[in-house]
């Protein structure tokens, strides 16, 4: 197999165009035009603040633009929240929680298939957390729930999978794993964007792009972008 173009030469999975979000009639994000490259991981980074979780949410299309467009070749994407898409109060197990993204597609009133338990292995598995699968999410530690919530994303079977500051909390070894597999799932095919403040995490991904204040400042080779924001580094 030939190796993939670097991510700047790969086509969009999908394109920002102009693209304003916002809150109650606030506007965060102003016209923010970018594509995010097939099979790479694009890191979004920025100070506090910048709209980095607005930008993942309107790519989600958890908000609506109030400008511009968000066009994806391909599915909807699969979303991971800041701190997961489910309290970690409710008496639910690891299994569970990850097997919530099957009941999405098939509805509540159907039953999970077979493919669909398999599904939820395979996720269990590439997250090295199948021997959790019986335990409580409330019981577990920080980067144990973080892998249960990514599990989830990847349990939706998307080719876009959205995370909102997987590794926030995380200790160094967990962070660097994370991003290990965040490389692999691209390697397979998955366009993954994070928002991220991990600066090590940013660098190893294939793109990066850079808010201030709600602008995109920049974008590209994250070494570039990343050297070029001396704010961000210190
Ligand atoms: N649900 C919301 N309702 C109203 N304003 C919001 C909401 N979420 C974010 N904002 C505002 O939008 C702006 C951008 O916030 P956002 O969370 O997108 O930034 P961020 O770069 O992800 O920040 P952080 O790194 O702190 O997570 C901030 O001024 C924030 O207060």
């Amino acid at each position: 197999m030939s190796p993939l173009p670097p991510a700047y030469d790969r086509p969009p999975r999908t394109r920002l165009d102009a693209l304003s979000a916002g809150y109650d009639g606030r506007t965060v994000l102003h016209q923010v035009t970018a594509d995010i490259p097939e099979s790479a991981v694009t890191s979004l980074v920025g100070a506090n603040g910048s709209g980095k979780s607005t930008l993942l949410s309107a790519v989600a299309g958890v908000i609506r633009p109030t400008a511009g467009t968000v066009v994806h070749r391909g599915g909807a994407p699969a979303f991971v929240p800041q701190r997961g898409a489910v309290s970690d109060a409710l008496p639910l197990t690891v299994r569970q929680t990850v097997a919530m993204a099957r009941w999405r597609e098939r509805g509540l009133w159907r039953r999970l298939t077979g493919r669909d338990h398999s599904t939820v292995d395979e996720a269990l598995e590439r997250l090295g957390i199948t021997d959790l699968a019986g335990r409580q999410l409330g019981e577990l530690s920080g980067g144990q729930r973080q892998r249960a919530f990514i599990a989830q994303g990847l349990a939706q079977r998307s080719d876009l999978l959205l995370l909102d500051e997987p590794c926030t909390g995380l200790d160094p070894g967990t962070r660097q794993s994370i991003s290990r597999l965040l490389a692999d799932l691209a390697a397979d095919g998955t366009t993954v964007v994070q928002a991220t403040h991990d600066l090590d995490s940013a660098r190893s991904g294939d793109h990066c792009l850079l808010l201030r204040a709600g602008h995109l400042d920049a974008a590209g080779e994250p070494g570039a972008v990343l050297d070029g924001a001396p704010a961000l580094l210190s």
